[in-house]
């Protein structure tokens, strides 16, 4: 399991990490969210140990963080860290070889992942000659040519297509169900809420929102749609109703407490039929909305 206790980065006057404390935990998919400067990027840095923190400590395995430790990482930076004008393979290989690969595991494993990605025929291609999504593709197979122990991934799913997409997860899962714990930030909420087990919200460098998805969804307002047989505006009148929306038949509620249920359904029977009368679970977006504004 990765830690993170108070963990903090300045940039002169800018305080981009400001005491930021979570876990990663083995065998799970934490989704890191957040808008345009929330911190994530920085974050991640001083996980892998590109930036320095100005306090607080990372810690792997129960125990500060070493530099062979993050020789077992697997990282896609933002920038992306591989060179354009280099043969796909070579490039995966020498890299596979720095995290202590052979070179025939290392060559072996490059062109399963390429293949894997459709890339099978692309291997000596230089990487600027492969489109965006393509290239981050490679980037992919970069971060985990290593056999990593842990995956720190920023925005590993911008700019892929839907099959692009499937590949990914299907790969990351892989690494997950072996206990290997994955960390990536994304600004895609639909596809954090289908991926996470795990999700930590940062705004202004600050974590406002840490759990699993269920958990956070729970936290936030849960609402109750009714759809009765005839207009239902006679909902304004029941006690511990808030009405967030009526129109004809279809009401959004607000319920003061649970038992409050009873009363709505109650009434509506009595008024004739009822469609349905059910939880409405607040979505990611909103939750994130909510934690964030
Ligand atoms: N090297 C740097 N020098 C000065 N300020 C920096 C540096 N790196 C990041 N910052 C500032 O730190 C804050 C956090 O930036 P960071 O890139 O970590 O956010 P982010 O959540 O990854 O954003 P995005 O989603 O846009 O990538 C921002 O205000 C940014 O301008």
């Amino acid at each position: 399991m990765l830690e993170l206790d108070g963990l903090t980065r300045r940039f002169g006057e800018t305080l981009a990490v400001d005491d930021v404390g979570f876990e990663v935990p083995r065998g799970a998919m934490t989704g890191f969210v957040g808008g345009n400067g929330a911190g994530k990027t920085t974050t991640m840095r001083m996980i892998m140990g590109v930036l320095q923190p100005s306090a607080g400590t990372v810690t792997w395995k129960g125990r500060e963080v070493t530099v062979a430790d993050r020789r077992t990482f697997g990282y896609m930076p933002e920038e992306r860290g591989l060179y354009p004008k280099q043969p796909i393979l070579d490039q995966l290989v020498y890299l596979g070889r720095l995290q202590g690969r052979s070179p025939e595991g290392a060559r072996r494993s490059a062109t399963e992942l390429l293949d894997r990605f459709g890339l099978g025929d692309r291997t000596a291609d230089k990487l600027e000659s492969l489109s965006l999504g393509n290239q981050q593709r490679v980037q992919v197979v970069a971060a985990v040519i290593g056999g990593p122990e842990l995956l720190v991934l920023d925005e590993p799913f911008s700019g892929l297509d839907p099959v692009a997409v499937d590949s990914m997860v299907d790969l990351l899962r892989e690494y997950t169900s072996q206990g290997v714990p994955v960390l990536f930030s994304s600004h895609q909420l639909d596809l954090v809420e289908r991926l996470c087990d795990h999700l930590v919200v940062l705004a202004g460098g600050r974590v406002v929102a840490n759990g699993t998805v269920d958990d956070l969804r729970r936290r936030g307002r849960v609402l109750h749609r009714l759809v009765a047989g005839t207009d239902a505006g006679w909902v304004r009148s029941l006690p511990g109703v808030h009405v967030v929306d009526v129109d004809g038949p279809t009401a959004l509620l607000d319920l003061d407490r649970p038992e409050v249920t009873d009363l709505v359904l109650r009434e509506a029977m009595a008024r004739g039929s009822v469609r349905e009368l059910a939880e409405v679970v607040p979505t990611l977006s909103e939750i994130y909305r909510e934690v964030t504004s």
